[in-house]
């Protein structure tokens, strides 16, 4: 018989040699776990690589597409690219860029649902281009109207896709896409006085949005198109020989507008020097019209006349009128067109090698080449609305506006035939009729000899065209 000392000797040795296995037994799930672990978390990881990969396709291709060009491409990329791409969209991209006429350009037009953009577009298109659009829609004047452009863009057959010019990874896949022959380049944050306001939205769209364009242009496209962009006559600033010619000073910008404009021409110059890029520069001369932009002073000014609410006058502190060389938008088309089709061919090497040779370089004003005092503008509004405007005359502040406008427009007549033909009177009786079918105004007042109510099919026209 087993004394009760020895069976509790017994006992406890048995429990302590369960306790033995037990901790072996945990050791070995917690080694096989951890082993399970590490292995899930590889595979979770390599899936994620895969996943990115596939969505964000321009870092298959590195070669073409530069790190530096995608780390510059704000987060706005990332949340995009899932937007685009895929064989339908393609499929749509390549068939609103193919040219219907033989040896046709092949255009990518940004700030194609501007007032300029929309424009050229469907000039472009109508006489046989293809054309793609690009357009961020932002907010700085009212989307619904740039929506409206993209619409009659799209009954003309042209696709505007909703994209902005920072996207860098967007804008390697559309020359992955398209071999474009040209880049008509619109996009900019525009506006003289508003930029004392906003500062930071002319240095995303003018200088960052222009260099993110040129980058993809001179690194990633093959071939490289040719660039035909808007500068500004606001790059003249405080200029004072008249009229303005393109060998005058440019160097004393009286706005940030102007001198991101300014910054982007010698920016045009750096990627011309380095990479060969074909770059054109034109300098609008404060363009109206049909379709125009609600910001500027004779759309604003007419929507406030119709309404009954004051409108405020600047005039120079000696009391002299502040002046402007209106330029009709079909004036500015032309001019758009006569330098596409005068552009030569870039000569860099895709991907960004050295250039092969000297590439053009070129800066033109499109201007109407007389200036009228803004009071002028607004007695034949006036006249077209059959109201008279409650004028507030005021000493011009100092909001980065200039005294006046002149244009010198012989380079551009020289080079490529252009030359105005619209007077600030036709031009405006053209915007007045247009905007007063758009807005479904009734004044009463008949213009051309016929009242103002238009049928619905022409408030879709380009009243222009
Ligand atoms: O030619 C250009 O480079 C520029 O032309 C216009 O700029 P701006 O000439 O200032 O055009 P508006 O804003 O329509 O002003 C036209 C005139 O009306 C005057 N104005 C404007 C607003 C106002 O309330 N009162 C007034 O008298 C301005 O001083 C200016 O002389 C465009 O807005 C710019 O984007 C463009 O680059």
């Amino acid at each position: 018989m087993g004394s009760p000392a020895d069976t509790s000797k017994t006992s406890k040795l048995e429990r302590y040699n369960s306790y033995l296995l037990r901790r072996v037994s945990s050791a070995k799930v917690v080694a096989a776990s951890s082993h399970l672990l590490f292995r899930a978390t590889i595979l979770a990881a390599l899936l994620l690589i895969f996943l990115f990969l596939l969505h964000y396709p321009p870092l298959l291709s590195t070669s073409h597409y530069s790190a530096a060009a995608a780390s510059h491409s704000n987060h706005r990329s990332l949340l995009s690219s899932a937007s685009y791409g895929g064989a339908a969209w393609e499929r749509g991209v390549r068939a609103s860029a193919s040219p219907r006429r033989p040896d046709g350009l092949s255009v990518l037009v940004t700030g194609a649902a501007g007032f300029v953009g929309t424009h050229c577009s469907l000039a472009l298109k109508r006489r046989g281009d293809g054309v793609v659009g690009l357009d961020n829609f932002n907010a700085y004047y009212d989307p619904a109207l740039k929506r409206s452009r993209q619409a009659l863009l799209a009954r003309h057959g042209v696709l505007v896709l909703d994209a902005d010019i920072n996207d860098g990874a967007l804008l390697a896949k559309l020359f992955e896409v398209v071999p474009f022959s040209h880049v008509l380049h619109l996009a900019a944050q525009a506006g003289v006085r508003y930029a004392t306001r906003n500062p930071q939205s002319y240095v995303a769209s003018n200088v960052a949005g222009l260099v993110s364009l040129f980058e993809i242009v001179a690194k990633h496209a093959d071939p490289q198109p040719a660039i035909v962009w808007a500068s500004s006559s606001s790059v003249y600033g405080l200029n004072t020989d008249a009229p303005f010619s393109e060998l005058h000073r440019t160097d004393r910008p009286a706005s940030l507008y102007a001198a991101t404009k300014k910054a982007g021409e010698a920016i045009a110059h750096t990627y011309n020097h380095i990479y060969g890029l074909s770059i054109t520069g034109l300098r609008f001369f404060t363009v109206y019209g049909p379709w125009g932009r609600p910001d500027m002073a004779y759309f604003s000014f007419t929507k406030s006349i119709l309404a009954g609410k004051p409108i405020t006058l600047f005039r120079m502190p000696d009391g002299t009128a502040v002046q402007r060389d209106f330029t009709y938008i079909d004036d500015i088309v032309k001019g758009c067109l006569g330098a596409l089709d005068t552009a030569e061919k870039s000569t860099g090497v895709a991907g960004g090698g050295k250039k092969r040779g000297p590439a053009q370089l070129r800066v033109y004003n499109l201007g109407n080449t007389s200036p009228v005092p803004v009071a002028k503008m607004v007695s034949i509004l006036e006249d077209l609305l059959g109201k008279k405007a409650k004028k507030s005359v005021v000493t011009l502040p100092q909001n980065g506006d200039v005294p006046f406008t002149h244009a010198n427009v012989s380079l551009a007549a020289t080079d490529f035939g252009y030359q105005p033909t619209t007077d600030l009177a036709t031009g405006l009786r053209k915007f007045v009729k247009w905007y007063l079918q758009y807005y479904s105004v009734e004044t009463g007042k008949k213009i051309n000899g016929k009242s103002n109510t238009a049928g619905e099919e022409e408030k879709g026209m380009a009243a222009s065209a």
